[in-house]
């Protein structure tokens, strides 16, 4: 999907919601547990419930990892039903030397249909590549994660810098802002007026609106460009509103009033 795909999504949706698909097993409603399908047929019904508000699902892979093959089916029906409207992210945090990267892109982009990764910077460029040469398609680059563990690296400075801006100031060099994103975490409200000057032109994903408590007004004022340039991710909030058997009524309504606020900041 290219970059006025996404944005002619967002502006006729008025919504630059995406879905995070973390399915635990262990946490969807008790009526499905025995489904023997239950993972693809919980995200079918949030789907279907929820698409008209949002343009995009992340499926965080390692929910359907930890299930083995079963899993691996699930996230493939998965991503195969959302509907090609929507922006699809795996959420796989990969990278490595060249030619495994290389193999992590065919996974996700040959093999499964989806339309853009995440990876972690650490391994540097040639880790990085592999991922860029899929040129239709998006690499989602850590910028300044969410987690309380963003201060130990991220936030660590090493002269004037944090290791996050030098990150940032390296990596946008390494594609372009039509085939790279990255992800900056809602918690860090404090540091987005500053990320989008390093970085004026490119999207990011920003999870940690929801149960991690950030703000989307706050991310929303700070970082929202002419095109938009946000995608905002809510996980549990979303898709454990209910653990009854209105779980995908319930995820509507909650997304809804997503989709409402965005409007106003659009
Ligand atoms: O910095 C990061 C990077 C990734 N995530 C992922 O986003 C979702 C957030 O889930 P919520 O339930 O909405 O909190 C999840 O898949 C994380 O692995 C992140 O939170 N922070």
């Amino acid at each position: 999907m290219t970059r006025k795909q996404l944005t002619e999504q967002i502006f006729s949706k008025k919504s630059y919601l995406c879905i995070g698909l973390d399915t635990d097993i262990t946490k969807i409603p008790k009526h499905l547990q025995s489904h023997p399908d239950a993972i693809f047929e919980f995200n079918r019904q949030i789907i279907d419930a929820t698409k008209d508000y949002c343009v995009s699902y992340k499926i965080n892979t390692a929910f359907y990892e930890a299930l083995g093959l079963k899993g691996w089916e699930a996230m493939e029906k998965t991503v195969n039903y959302i509907p090609a409207t929507h922006f699809k992210i795996a959420d796989a945090k990969r990278g490595d030397i060249g030619n495994t990267s290389a193999q992590y892109a065919k996974a996700f982009f040959e093999t499964l249909n989806f339309d853009a990764i995440t990876v972690a910077p650490y391994m540097g460029e040639d880790s990085i590549k592999p991922f860029l040469e899929h040129t239709d398609k998006w690499t989602i680059l850590l910028g300044l994660t969410s987690n309380a563990g963003a201060k130990d690296f991220e936030l660590q400075k090493s002269g004037d810098e944090y290791l996050y801006e030098k990150v940032l100031k390296t990596a946008s060099g390494w594609g372009t802002t039509d085939n790279l994103m990255f992800v900056i975490g809602a918690t860090q409200a404090d540091e987005f007026t500053n990320i989008r000057k390093l970085t004026p032109g490119h999207f990011y994903l920003v999870p940690g609106v929801g149960t991690q408590g950030g703000s989307l007004k706050e991310i929303s004022k700070k970082a929202m460009i002419d095109d938009c340039g946000i995608l905002v991710n809510v996980s549990r909030a979303v898709i454990y509103a209910s653990n009854g058997e209105d779980f995908a009524d319930e995820a509507s309504l909650i997304v809804q009033q997503y989709q409402e606020e965005m409007s106003l900041y659009l």
